[in-house]
């Protein structure tokens, strides 16, 4: 079955939200707090630990019961099953979206044009711990018989943005592997790399879906030649493993059969963590760590798939941000942790979001008469507080912010997330309530020249997202929120999201000014 073509401009509830929309853009925030003491607990929705509380956004319960209608009238129940179901809901690429099988701990069969693929997921899950406790506990040994130190994963895109930022995200669980990641054809990434490395005690995994990406290739190839400089070719199988869909390839590059990890064409790029694309997460945290990653991914499957339209932490975040792109003309939406730690997920989300809804015609093939994929950016708190957040507080274009936090830190210095979580709580109250001229008043003469530039309007809305602390677990609930947002946000606009036919021409071009 396909997915519908559904305009959702012409749904009754996108007429009603456009007639609402005449009275609600004069909704304000400050005056929508003050007259309903229960606000912040209304509008707040939990999965365990991780919690949206989304009462800083320019809606009533009227906008939230149509922005619901919308997502009924766009068949988004049956779409969702779907997805889960691995029909060809990618229908320009002719494949299923199943992501979601990677993490399915239900025992359950997942069928893919009438194959069920958990026998081969879960096989490869087994191959992945065998060898990542190979590598870790020093069994797996390189061709002067040494332990392995350090790990490389040579990939771009979806092939390197998820690995880095998860690696990254839990390195306080990491062991004692040193992992580098090399993306760019910039020739000076890869040197900066190789130089801190001895070919001795370092594995190679090279990450690419169709192994036909020149960057990737290209990185491998020198990586390979500098590796040959002082071993030889019988060496490489103890140094180089590789995850492709391409086993042909992959073995044209030397790389030995049983050093391949599988990949398939129902996981896109950006959705491919889960799979053995994340096997530097694996090395680097370990086996158990990884499993309790796709475990909270599995759990925000399982929200999503039964939640309630208006209980459903994606499904919220998905029509808030139509709300504001559609309705509000808001060009971009900021994402913000406050952990230093997940300092790379805005430029994670920037693909995954960019790559999926920067999509400008429907699925019937016409060009869509309405906005559709917003503009992704953000950076961690507090450092992007001294950077960009002026112009979000005081500029003239509204940003709606998700803040993402965490109500304990790893290291348990107290006094240093006392004032982290004051700033976390203290931007969105500021954003939200403003400083009106009569509070910049109690400090300010009436004739300072700095009092109008002084007031904040207020009216700017956010998110707040928490949980307990940054986890395994935690981490997988929060991406797999993020890309279940996606998802929603497509089949609303009407487009296609697991396609990525705009990245293609540049590369035509590359490679012809190339020859
Ligand atoms: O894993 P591959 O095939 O090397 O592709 C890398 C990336 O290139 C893209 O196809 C386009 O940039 C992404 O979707 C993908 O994540």
């Amino acid at each position: 079955m396909m997915l519908k073509n559904i305009n959702p401009t012409e749904t009754n509830a996108w007429k009603k939200l456009t007639e609402h929309f005449q009275e609600a853009k004069n909704l304000e925030l400050q005056q929508l707090f003050a007259a309903d003491k229960n606000r912040s607990s209304d509008y707040q929705v939990s999965l365990g630990d991780l919690t949206l509380n989304y009462a800083k956004n320019r809606i009533n319960k009227e906008t939230l019961n149509l922005l619901v209608d919308l997502a009924k009238e766009a068949e988004l129940k049956d779409a969702i099953q779907q997805y889960f179901n691995g029909e060809i809901i990618n229908a320009t690429e002719g494949r299923a979206v199943l992501h979601t099988a990677l993490r399915n701990n239900s025992g359950n069969a997942v069928y893919s044009e009438g194959v069920d693929v958990m026998p081969e997921v879960n096989a490869a899950k087994e191959n992945i711990k065998a060898f990542t406790e190979k590598v870790i506990f020093g069994n797996w040994k390189g061709y002067t018989g040494k332990e392995i130190t350090d790990i490389v994963n040579i990939g771009i895109g979806g092939s390197d943005l998820g690995p880095n930022m998860v690696v990254d995200g839990l390195q306080y669980y990491k062991n004692h592997l040193n992992t580098h990641f090399v993306s760019n054809i910039d020739g000076d990434h890869v040197s900066e790399v190789i130089k801190k490395l001895n070919p001795e005690t370092t594995l190679f995994v090279i990450v690419s879906k169709t192994f036909t990406t020149q960057e990737t290739i290209g990185n491998a190839i020198t990586i390979k030649e500098w590796f040959l400089q002082t071993a030889s070719e019988a060496d490489v199988a103890k140094h180089f493993v590789a995850v492709s869909t391409n086993l042909e390839a992959v073995s044209n590059f030397g790389i030995a059969p049983e050093n391949v990890f599988p990949m398939w064409n129902w996981v896109g790029g950006r959705f491919s963590l889960w799979s053995a694309v994340g096997l530097s997460i694996a090395l680097a945290v370990g086996y158990d760590n990884y499993a309790d990653l796709l475990n909270g991914a599995y759990e925000m499957d399982n929200h999503f798939k039964t939640a309630e339209f208006d209980e459903n932490i994606p499904v919220i975040l998905a029509l808030l941000s139509i709300w504001y792109n559609n309705f509000y003309d808001a060009e971009s939406e900021a994402v913000l942790p406050y952990t230093q730690y997940l300092n790379t997920l805005p430029a994670y989300l920037q693909q995954a979001f960019m790559e999926s809804n920067g999509k400008s015609v429907d699925r019937d093939g016409n060009p869509v008469n309405y906005q559709t994929g917003t503009i992704i950016w953000g950076a961690a708190g507090t450092n992007m507080q001294h950077a960009f957040m002026q112009l979000v507080h005081q500029g003239t274009k509204l940003i709606p912010c998700d803040f993402i936090g965490f109500n304990e830190s790893l290291y348990g210095k107290t006094d240093h997330h006392k004032k982290l979580m004051a700033n976390f709580y203290g931007q969105q109250d500021a954003l939200c309530f403003g400083k009106t001229k009569e509070q910049v008043l109690e400090t300010v003469a009436e004739d300072a020249i700095e009092l109008p530039f002084k007031i904040f309007t207020g009216n700017r809305p956010s998110n707040c997202i928490t949980a307990d602390k940054l986890s395994p677990n935690s981490l997988g609930k929060i991406i797999a929120m993020y890309e279940h947002k996606i998802f929603v946000q497509g089949i609303i606009w009407n487009i296609f999201s697991f396609d990525q036919f705009g990245v293609e021409l540049g590369k035509e071009m590359a490679n012809k000014l190339l020859k």
